[in-house]
């Protein structure tokens, strides 16, 4: 993949005062599918220029945390605000500065990667000509521009990853949510993906909650929030929560905060 370059969007550069407002805040959010407590109390924040990843094992919460944040759900307790708009009380105000790539794949295999991008920018209610001229940009940045014409089920897992986070960027959100996007992928096509986002992170100050399972693809200097059984354990740096737990790596921090025995396969 070729490095991707800065989206030169200047009236959105990062402003100082604007830093006090976080990109994500999730305030007292429960949730529960009929009897079963799927989220208790869970409150966080993620900020501007920021990659939080959201550690937790199967059935955590990570999803419906995910499914909430978009409103694919409604929220029954606790509030959500993205950039200090309330997704219940201002949804459009919130969701435009929303992208996300979720778990399962949801492209089109038998349209274009251009057709594809081109749909959705439609659905943001971006102009045809604009829409090109992003999409050309995007392709461009992930090293896609000569399989523009392609059909998308032509391409790799990592291809098609990299695709629905350029489709995800197209309206230019402030904050992008992955969940377990390297799932699947090779080691490759993961470093690849992860480095990706990473430079959104410093190079246009988007802020980025990154659901894994998978301790490695976390690094020092990132936030961390270890969801376990639907609760918040710890959150913080990720020094700061390993020193809390008496750990030295985040391995042992999320074994000693979970109580786990074993790791399966290397992942939490
Ligand atoms: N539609 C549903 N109906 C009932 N229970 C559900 C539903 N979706 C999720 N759950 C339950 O809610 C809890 C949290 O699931 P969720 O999918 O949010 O976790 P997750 O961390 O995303 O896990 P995974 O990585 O496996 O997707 C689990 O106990 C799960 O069984």
């Amino acid at each position: 993949m070729t490095s991707p370059a800065p989206i030169a969007e200047p009236q959105e550069t990062p402003r100082p005062e604007a830093a006090a407002v976080p990109a994500l805040a999730t305030d007292g959010v429960s949730h529960s599918y009929g009897p079963r407590r799927a989220l208790m109390d869970v409150s966080f924040n993620v900020q501007p220029a920021s990659f939080t990843a959201l550690l937790g094992l199967n059935g955590a919460g990570k999803s419906t945390l995910f499914s909430l944040i978009t409103r694919l759900f409604g929220i029954q307790t606790g509030r959500v605000s993205i950039f200090g708009h309330d997704i219940s009380k201002s949804p459009g105000e919130a969701l435009r500065l929303l992208g996300v790539v979720f778990q399962p794949r949801t492209l089109d295999l038998d349209l274009s990667l251009t057709q594809n991008l081109l749909y959705h920018a439609a659905l943001h209610g971006i102009s045809r000509r604009e829409a090109r001229a992003r999409a050309a940009e995007l392709l461009d940045r992930i090293g896609l521009s000569e399989r523009a014409g392609s059909k998308v089920r032509d391409l790799s897992g990592g291809q098609m990853r990299r695709l629905e986070i350029a489709r995800a960027l197209l309206h230019r959100p402030r904050l992008l949510l992955l969940d377990e996007p390297t799932v699947g992928l090779d080691v490759k096509a993961r470093a690849d993906i992860i480095s990706h986002v990473r430079q959104l992170v410093t190079e246009q100050g988007i802020g980025v909650l990154w659901a894994t399972h998978l301790f490695d693809e976390i690094v020092a200097g990132d936030d961390l929030v270890v969801l376990h059984q639907g609760k918040v354990l710890a959150q913080g740096p990720v020094s700061r929560v390993i020193t809390e737990a008496g750990a030295q790596d985040v391995n042992t921090a999320f074994m000693r905060l979970t109580g786990a025995q074993t790791m399966p396969g290397g992942g939490a």
